[in-house]
């Protein structure tokens, strides 16, 4: 057996060889001769070497596409050569998070381990010219060659290339910058170079580690993302899109805009917020979500203002009775220039955009509206399905002070802490007051100071809110008042209209 090992090593070495053999007669012979030499070589070593070499060319197709099989497999090496190659060439890869990517250099070679199987990988360049009867210009072509022995066809053909082009693929999407894209008035779609969205980097440090929440609902939350970005196989299962709606509701302050960063950065999504006022129709619409990708986060922000989706058709009543009126020419003329301007998209379009989207676009897409008034919401915006799972962010409570309290002072616990539990419990604040609360207004400014700050906002604000039922409990017994006195009085004018109506008789 170990004589017979030795001899497969050998026979690799041939191949090796006879590579380099290649490489150098290539330089002295003229291609007509090349080829021919080149075939026969090829044919008598393929009946002694017992090892098969599969070839990725960087680009591919008459259009020559960058090949996307030789960018996630240039990934995959990267990953691993910086550490064994002793030749590495560095790049500026745009996109990406490091500005300068280590990969093997041309002509290098790697070894590579799966299931028990050893494979090499070769990078290889050819120089070469092309020459025409108009031009003559000099190329470099890339590829990657995989030598592995017979015996692991199989392994390699099945699963190892699999592996590798997910795992490059995966290493390629782990390492991307992410973008926030927002989208461009229909009026700047067309010429040169224009775009419906345009996108700058996306660099927003929240995560859910700073998110002030309560612990339970952050595990929640984190569990269903995961669930979500995991979930391919699921969603082909039971046939359903691979897309998830969150709808985020809440006081103003209370951290919707903060989580739907910490979701992109987490999830690894670019995000697409979409401004829907900016939008004229329903067509527009469509065409911009259909320029979206996968693996991304489309955000309708304050979605209740950016609609009138309940309005429209009240408002339209009201707008025909005014053209009625005497100087309707005028009045119709300025109305129609109005419409110009305003955004017609409706409830009907938002829906069947997002529904259409879900079904006409690949997968991994999270949509998220946010609101502050929950109940202005039309029932089929927001129903399971289109918006799968309601997130409610309230006022700050003990638990989420401390994730603050962390990420604003360093401090874990403090002697002011009970105190500050007890406010809690009491009155409410959002988590921007308590957390403008917390900031140092100096350098030298101490945790004690900022902790003594918030509890006087805290009592303030008990005391504002007491005042403010108190107040409010006042004007109600001052309307009931009111309400029974009215009451009395008309009683009494029935019972005195009656009395007369009898006396008439
Ligand atoms: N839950 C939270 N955790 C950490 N920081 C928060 C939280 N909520 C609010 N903040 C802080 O308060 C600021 C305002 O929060 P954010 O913009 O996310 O609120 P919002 O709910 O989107 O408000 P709006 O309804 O006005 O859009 C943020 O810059 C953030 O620093
Ligand atoms: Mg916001």
């Amino acid at each position: 057996m170990e004589i017979m090992a030795k001899m497969w090593e050998q026979v690799g070495s041939i191949t090796a060889t006879v590579m380099l053999f290649y490489a150098v007669f290539d330089k002295f012979f003229p291609p007509p001769l090349r080829n021919y030499i080149r075939t026969y070589t090829k044919k008598l070593t393929s009946l002694i070497d017992p090892y098969i070499s599969i070839k990725f060319s960087e680009f591919e197709g008459e259009r020559m596409k960058r090949s996307e099989a030789y960018t996630a497999i240039q990934t995959y090496l990267s990953a691993n050569s910086s550490e064994r190659s002793s030749r590495l060439k560095a790049e500026v890869v745009k996109d990406s998070q490091t500005p300068l990517v280590l990969s093997m250099d041309d002509n290098e070679e790697i070894t590579d381990e799966f299931q028990g199987v050893k494979l090499w990988w070769f990078s290889r360049k050819l120089d070469g010219n092309n020459q025409s009867f108009f031009y003559r210009a000099s190329y470099e072509k890339r590829f990657y060659n995989l030598k592995f022995h017979r015996r692991h066809r199989d392994v390699v053909t099945r699963s190892y290339i699999k592996h590798v082009l997910d795992e490059g693929k995966a290493i390629a999407s782990r390492n991307r910058q992410l973008k926030l894209y927002t989208n461009n008035p229909s009026n700047n779609w067309y010429g040169w170079k224009s775009t419906k969205w345009s996108h700058v980097v996306f660099e927003h440090p929240a995560s859910f580690d700073t998110l002030a929440l309560d612990p339970k609902m952050k595990e929640d939350i984190l569990k269903d993302l995961v669930k979500f970005q995991k979930g391919k196989e699921y969603y082909t299962k039971v046939g359903k899109a691979w897309k998830r709606g969150y709808l985020l509701y809440g006081p103003p302050g209370t951290g919707k805009s903060t989580m739907i960063a910490a979701m992109a950065n987490f999830l690894n999504y670019d995000i697409y917020d979409l401004e829907l006022t900016a939008v004229k129709e329903n067509a527009e619409l469509r065409k911009l979500l259909i320029e979206t990708s996968s693996k991304s986060i489309l955000v309708i922000e304050d979605i209740d203002c950016s609609l009138d989706l309940t309005g429209q058709r009240k408002k339209k009543k009201k707008k025909d009775k005014e053209e009625e009126s005497e100087d309707a020419v005028v009045k119709k003329a300025l109305h129609e220039e109005e419409d110009k301007e305003m955004s017609k998209v409706t409830l009907s379009g938002l829906l069947n955009v997002i529904d259409g989207i879900w079904s006409a676009c690949g997968g991994e897409r999270v949509i998220v509206f946010t609101t502050n008034y929950v109940d202005k919401l039309d029932p089929a915006l927001i129903r399971r399905g289109r918006m799968d799972k309601h997130i409610e962010l309230s006022y700050c409570c003990y638990e989420a002070f401390k994730v603050l309290a962390r990420n604003y002072l360093d401090v874990e616990s403090h002697r002011l802490y009970p105190r500050i539990e007890e406010l809690f419990q009491e009155t409410q604040m959002t988590p921007a007051d308590v957390a403008e609360n917390l900031t140092p207004k100096s350098v030298e400014e101490e945790a004690e100071t900022c902790f003594e700050r918030l509890i006087e906002a805290l009592e303030t604000a008990k005391l504002e809110a007491k005042k403010k039922a108190e107040e409010e409990a006042k004007k109600k017994a001052e309307e009931e008042d009111e309400a029974k006195k009215k009451e009395e009085e008309e009683e009494a004018k029935k019972k005195a209209d009656e009395e007369e109506a009898k006396k008439k008789k």
